[in-house]
């Protein structure tokens, strides 16, 4: 018998980025009417819910996650009328929508801060962190994620703020019962419009231990991620908000470990639905520098996935996701985004999507969209890419060459270029020139190249989606991983009282031979997918070569029920 599960256990989220989804003129910049142009795009391709990254009143100095009014649309991206449209047209397909919710900081333009700034008597003085300066300089050495300091001076009043982002986004003092009824009252109000869910920004960041100490090991992260009250800050405000409406909840957890992570997501529901972690997007930062330009670890991955997939079963519940918008394309980062593209963007889906969790997928990694390999710090458009440049060749003298070999690894401005949608004029995106430069390969790498073709990378991610809805063991399983010690394969093995599947995959571009283990009886096995199409034709074997990236997903039937499931 199914268990009643909530909808976004077996659901997949489609991440947009409304700057770069779609513009419905030729400003060169997406909008709300341009989303609602492509709802049928993603009614095809399956997923359950889309979630849009900030398009509140912004100054837009990082893209939307600086607000400065969190009840309006910001114009660029259209009216209130136009959202509301958004939702009903979402909500007519089937597609529900949840909105980002930035409230570890504002921008520096709201109301809040403009009030607060050079006026100790504001009312909003103490809705944000201020500090006396320690010997003439900042209160302490903490550091900006974005670079420098995270302390800027408000010289009308020789004290500091806090910003652990750019300095035009001020951390909000939680401490203050009034931000906390602020921001419970934002949430009622879109949750009130029908919205069905929040993706809440490094929300691991709003509870800071309140004696700012210096940080002599690190760059100050310590006293504020996973913070002394973060815990009961989110239960307060999941009681009055997020419980009432019934919201899907995901928690952008930022440095978090796996047992906050339990809590922040255990099964109650006291706190939020789910949580994204980043470790494992962490093992081409050699030492924990993301700055340099390395290769991957193989082993290092799949021992965090690992961790996170065990730690998280029955005590939690993780985003699955390898794309967003802060991070580089994923064929370009851990598969090949040259000869083996199709495959490596197929496998790397594959892996992702068959274990526990919710899948999401950021706009174009459907398409297996790559890196646009810029090669001038000009082609940048990314506070955090624009500052770290200015660190590191300016002030610490690395060469121009050297930062820009980095950047066109690491910069979050890889995943934000204009979504591919086909091969005229800046891929169909915008009839004007867009804001950050479209890249080259559009003309094979686009939309609707994809939907036409039934062996694209599209067409093997809507059978993904569609399989997390028809095979129970992908969502209620537990997890082994067959070779955790083999420098290739990536085997892991999910398994219910019902069924056991096997996800198998090559991750490099070479030929190996993959034993499995002796204990798995295959009688019952049948190849449900791969990312080679010879391979349905076959019965299981327990011995046999893996191509290059290749990805085969084997079922058994423990009890010889529902076999020879169709997609
Ligand atoms: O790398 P972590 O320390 O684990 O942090 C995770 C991400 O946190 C930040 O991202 C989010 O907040 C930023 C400020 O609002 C915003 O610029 C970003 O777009 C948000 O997703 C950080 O900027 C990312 O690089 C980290 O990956």
């Amino acid at each position: 018998m199914k268990q009643q599960l909530e909808w976004w256990r077996t659901a997949t989220i489609y991440q947009i980025y409304p700057k770069s989804f779609c513009d419905s003129g030729s400003k060169g910049t997406g909008d709300l009417q341009g989303i609602i142009s492509k709802l049928d795009y993603l009614k095809t391709l399956g997923v359950d819910a889309i979630w849009l990254t900030p398009v509140y009143r912004s100054p837009m100095i990082d893209n939307g996650y600086d607000i400065s009014d969190y009840y309006a649309i910001n114009p660029d991206f259209g009216t209130m009328a136009d959202f509301d449209q958004l939702l009903a047209q979402a909500h007519q397909r089937g597609i529900r929508v949840v909105m980002d919710i930035v409230v570890n900081h504002t921008s520096t333009e709201h109301i809040w801060f403009q009030s607060a700034l050079g006026d100790k008597n504001s009312p909003y003085r103490d809705y944000y962190i201020w500090k006396d300066p320690v010997d003439g300089g900042v209160p302490n050495n903490w550091q900006s994620k974005f670079g420098g300091s995270a302390w800027a001076l408000d010289p009308a009043t020789g004290q500091y703020y806090l910003h652990l982002f750019a300095k035009e986004q001020a951390d909000l003092n939680w401490e203050n019962p009034k931000v906390r009824e602020e921001v419970k009252a934002i949430i009622g109000f879109w949750a009130e419009k029908g919205v069905d869910g929040f993706r809440l920004d490094v929300i691991n960041l709003i509870s800071k231990q309140q004696d700012f100490p210096d940080d002599y090991q690190g760059d100050g992260r310590r006293f504020y991620t996973d913070g002394p009250r973060v815990h009961e800050y989110l239960q307060e405000i999941s009681e009055a908000v997020f419980r009432k409406y019934g919201s899907v909840t995901v928690g952008e957890m930022s440095s978090t470990t796996l047992e906050h992570c339990q809590q922040y997501s255990a099964p109650d529901g006291k706190e939020l639905s789910m949580v994204f972690n980043f470790h494992h997007l962490k093992v081409d930062y050699p030492n924990g520098d993301k700055w340099t330009k390395a290769p991957f670890d193989f082993r290092q991955l799949k021992s965090i996935l690992n961790h996170w997939q065990q730690g998280l079963h029955n005590q939690g519940w993780g985003a699955l996701f390898w794309c967003n918008h802060d991070q580089p394309r994923v064929v370009s980062r851990l598969g090949n985004d040259q000869q083996y593209r199709v495959e490596s963007a197929k496998m790397l889906g594959a892996s992702v999507h068959m274990m526990q969790g919710t899948p999401y997928v950021y706009q174009g990694e459907e398409l297996g969209m790559t890196n646009p390999g810029y090669d001038s710090i000009d082609q940048y458009r990314d506070v955090e890419s624009i500052n770290m440049y200015d660190i590191m060749v300016n002030q610490q003298g690395k060469s121009e060459a050297e930062m820009l070999a980095i950047l066109a690894q690491k910069s979050r401005d890889n995943s934000r270029t204009p979504m591919q949608w086909d091969d005229s004029r800046f891929a169909g995106f915008s009839a004007g020139e867009p804001w950050l430069a479209v890249a080259d390969n559009y003309p094979e790498i686009n939309a609707q190249q994809a939907v036409a073709d039934e062996h694209s990378v599209f067409h093997f991610y809507r059978q993904l989606i569609a399989m997390r809805k028809e095979i129970e063991v992908i969502t209620t399983g537990d997890y082994t991983d067959l070779m955790p010690q083999h420098d290739r394969i990536f085997c892991y093995k999910r398994e219910s009282e019902t069924q056991i599947l096997l996800c198998i995959n090559n991750y490099y571009g070479e030929p190996v031979e993959c034993p499995l283990p002796e204990n798995i009886d295959l009688t019952t096995a049948e190849y449900v997918l791969s990312n080679y199409s010879d391979v349905s034709m076959q019965r299981p074997v327990s011995r046999f070569t893996l191509r290059p990236y290749e990805s085969r997903i084997v079922l058994i039937h423990k009890n010889d029920a529902d076999l020879s499931i169709q997609y």
